[in-house]
This record gives structure tokens, C-alpha cells and sequence, in this order.
């Protein structure tokens, strides 16, 4: 491609929508300034109804989702190569908990229901003027992976029909897996996988947060290893290959332990001869919280104390100086532009950087927080990666999480000119 794809994901919720535009972030916030630093658009999200079709989560209102997808059409005329594309599941909706998760497996899970589904999401696509389709099922178990594979390749046969058809370029992409347990349900056969796309967006954050199996607190989007980081087995070492590889190559091909980051997943692509400008390297706009963190090493690598649930469960008030986290009851989440607050404000948070791992984070030693997050420092050290590695480009999660003068898009934008 001629450019590096700058994919970025808008959020808007059934509630939001139906409020809309009375929402945080309506798409008016996307200035044609910032359209023309987005080769793509990703609306999140959209479901599978029980019916096995695309459609709109339970819930929003028809009319009002109508005027959404209108808005983000007319940012087609400030940038006339903008790609729209309909995200459909993400974590709520597709997660192995989820009680929606079955839509995605049972609409995978034959040639009939394949073509059912694909058939319904290019209708809703076209219908509403967007460009492509980006499956964000989180995750096909390693049961559903011919099933998924087959439906990646329905998507593509149809998707290149109707391109004949409109004289269109369509798009087809997923959000995959950007640490190696979740990857490995698919790993063996990843080059299946991501034939039929245009490129993959990898889900390189949420490396660490307090749930199950963290203990200390960590990064959770960082480029590199630390030496001194916690390590984590490397679940690929359990991947069937097909041929079989042999212990040895097993051994050298998948480190254990090993620092879970972005570049390990990167990494992981690549040597499965993944091509370069298909991969395309997600990264947050957001951070994460702990609290109850200890002192030492200024909160990095230490114990914490917080609650894991999902959705949050307790006090929303403790991450001092993030109003926002209040409103959402989700203080484990502050997004670049709390974060901005937060330190802008005499709270008594102190910004690190960790320049073996190129990732910042704040500390406040009066209240025990700590913040993992990107800022543009980090993010002008991925975008050189991006560059240095030739990869597809970025993806980020999300638009809204950004300051209100975009300065991570921004950021990213200047970094990534070919
Ligand atoms: C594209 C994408 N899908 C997932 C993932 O990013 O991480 C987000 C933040 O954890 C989560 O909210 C979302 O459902």
C-alpha cells in the first residue's frame, strides 16, 4: 500500500446511540483534520442477532444508528479514501463468558449459517455505505478454528463478488489475539487465518491488568521485555504443528518464559511467514489502574490490590483525579485524555519511562496508584518500529480516548509518513 493504515476503532455503545448525539464523543469530534490522518474507520460494534445475521447489538434504536453511519460517511468528503467498516463482536459479546458467544460459533459452524451471516453483514454494509467488515471475535477456541477459517473465506468469496459487482474495493480484517495464550488457539494454522484478509489488526495491549494470573503490577501495552519483568510461560510451546515441528525447534521458536509484549507478537507473526504489510500493530489509548500498589521501584513490578470482575465491581472513586472513571464505575481504565488530567493536576502523580521497555507509566506515591499507558513518546518509538519492520501500520483503541486535540492520532500520523 501506498500508505500506512491508521485504523482507528469508534465506539459507540446501544446507549450512546440511542442518546447520541449527547455522547462524550460524537463524530462531529472527528475534524476533517483527523479524518485525513485515518485510512480506516472501525465502528464498534456490531453483533449477530439470534437469527445468525449481522445486525445491531440488542437494543439501538434503528433510526438513530441510521444518522451515526451517515455522519461518519460524510467524513468521506474531507477524505475521500476513508474506509468505514463495521467492527462485529468484540470482548462483551465474543469472550468464551459471554452469553452471545455461541452466535459467533454457531454462525461459523456450517456452510448454511456461513453464508447466512456473511451474506447479512455485506447487506448492512452496503446498506449503510461502509467499506468492509472486521471480525472481532475474541476468540475462535482451537474447535472453531476450520469453522472460523472457512467463514474468513466465505467473507472473501462474497466480498469479491460484490467488488465485481460495484466496481468497489471492500475490506476484510479481524482483531487477533496479541498475547500468546489466546493466540495459540489459532496459531497453527495463523497463514489460513489471515489469507482471506487485507491485513490483521493485533490486539497488542491488555498484556497485563488485574485479573487472573497477574500478581504484579506490569505494562500493559509495552514494546519491548524488560530483564526484570514478570515472565509468563509461553503457551505456543503447546501449538500441534502440522507438519510437526520438533522439540528443539519448538524450544528455539517459543522462549518460556517469556515478556509478553508487542514485539514477542510481532514477532510471532513473522515467523510464521505472516507478510509484513498485513500486519498492522494495535495499540491503546487508553491506560490501566492499580491500586494498592507498593512504593518500591515506583510501583513497577509490585504487589497490588484490586478487584478483577468483569464489569467492575466497588468503589469507582479510587483513582484520584479521573472524574470520567466515576461516571463509567470503571477507575481500572482512564483513557489518555483522564490521564492528561490527572497529571495536569496536583494529585501527585509522577510520570516514568522505562527506556529498556519504551513504555510510561505514573505513580502516586500518596494514594499507592499505578497507571500503565501509552503517551506520544511511546507511541514515536512504535511508529518508528512500524517503519523499521515495514508492517502494515496501526490500529488503536479508541478514537474517543484520545485528547481533544488528537494528539496520539496526531502523533502517530506524523510519525508514519511514507
Ligand atoms: C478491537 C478491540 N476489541 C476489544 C479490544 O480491542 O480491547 C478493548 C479494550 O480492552 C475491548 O474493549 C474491545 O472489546
Amino acid at each position: 500500500t501506498d500508505q500506512y493504515r491508521v485504523v482507528g476503532y469508534y465506539m459507540l455503545g446501544p446507549d450512546e446511540i440511542n442518546k447520541y448525539p449527547s455522547v462524550d464523543f460524537p463524530v462531529s469530534n472527528i475534524t476533517p483534520e483527523k479524518s485525513n490522518m485515518l485510512t480506516h474507520i472501525n465502528f464498534a460494534f456490531i453483533g449477530i442477532n439470534e437469527e445468525g445475521q449481522c445486525d445491531l447489538l440488542e437494543g439501538t434504536n434503528q433510526t438513530k444508528a441510521a444518522d451515526v453511519f451517515k455522519q461518519l460517511n460524510t467524513l468521506k468528503q474531507y477524505n475521500p479514501k476513508l474506509k468505514l467498516m463495521f467492527s462485529v463482536g468484540g470482548w462483551a459479546f465474543s469472550n468464551d463468558a459471554s452469553p452471545t458467544v455461541n452466535r459467533f460459533r454457531q454462525a461459523a459452524a456450517s456452510d448454511a449459517a456461513r453464508k447466512r451471516m456473511v451474506s447479512s453483514c455485506i447487506q448492512l454494509m452496503k446498506k449503510y455505505d461502509f467499506n468492509g467488515i472486521d471480525l472481532d471475535w475474541e476468540y475462535p477456541r482451537k474447535s472453531d478454528t476450520q469453522n472460523f477459517i472457512a467463514l474468513l473465506r466465505e467473507f472473501r468469496q462474497q466480498i469479491s463478488l460484490h467488488e465485481l459487482q460495484d466496481a468497489a474495493d471492500y475490506q476484510l480484517t479481524i482483531a487477533g489475539a496479541g498475547g500468546a495464550f489466546f493466540l495459540s488457539r489459532y496459531y497453527a494454522n495463523l497463514e489460513e487465518v489471515v489469507a482471506p484478509l487485507d491485513f490483521i489488526n493485533l490486539m497488542t495491549y491488555d498484556f497485563n491488568g488485574p485479573w487472573q494470573g497477574v500478581t504484579k503490577t506490569n505494562f500493559h501495552a509495552h514494546l519491548f521485555g524488560g530483564k526484570d519483568e514478570p515472565k509468563y510461560y509461553n503457551a505456543l510451546r503447546e501449538v500441534i504443528f502440522n507438519p510437526p515441528k520438533t522439540w528443539e525447534e519448538i524450544k528455539n521458536l517459543f522462549p518460556s518464559p517469556f515478556a509478553l509484549t508487542t514485539d514477542a507478537a510481532i514477532h510471532q507473526h513473522l515467523i510464521m511467514n505472516i507478510p509484513k504489510d498485513k500486519i498492522v500493530m494495535g495499540v491503546p489509548f487508553y491506560g490501566r489502574a492499580f491500586k494498592e500498589v507498593g512504593s518500591a521501584n515506583n510501583g513497577l513490578y509490585q504487589p497490588f490490590n484490586t478487584p478483577g470482575g468483569d464489569p467492575y465491581v466497588g468503589d469507582p472513586t479510587w483513582l484520584i483525579g479521573c472524574e470520567k472513571c466515576i461516571e463509567r464505575n470503571e477507575p481500572r481504565i482512564a483513557t489518555y485524555a483522564d490521564i492528561k488530567k490527572m497529571l495536569a493536576g496536583s494529585f501527585g502523580y509522577q510520570r516514568f519511562f522505562h527506556s529498556e521497555t519504551k513504555a510510561p507509566w505514573l505513580y502516586n506515591a500518596n494514594h499507592n496508584l499505578f497507571v500503565t499507558y501509552d503517551d506520544a513518546d511511546s507511541l514515536t518509538i512504535k511508529a518508528d518500529y512500524i517503519k523499521n519492520n515495514q508492517l502494515g501500520g496501526v490500529m488503536f483503541w479508541h478514537l474517543g480516548q484520545d485528547d481533544t486535540d488528537g494528539t496520539l492520532l496526531r502523533t502517530l500520523h506524523n510519525s508514519l509518513k511514507k
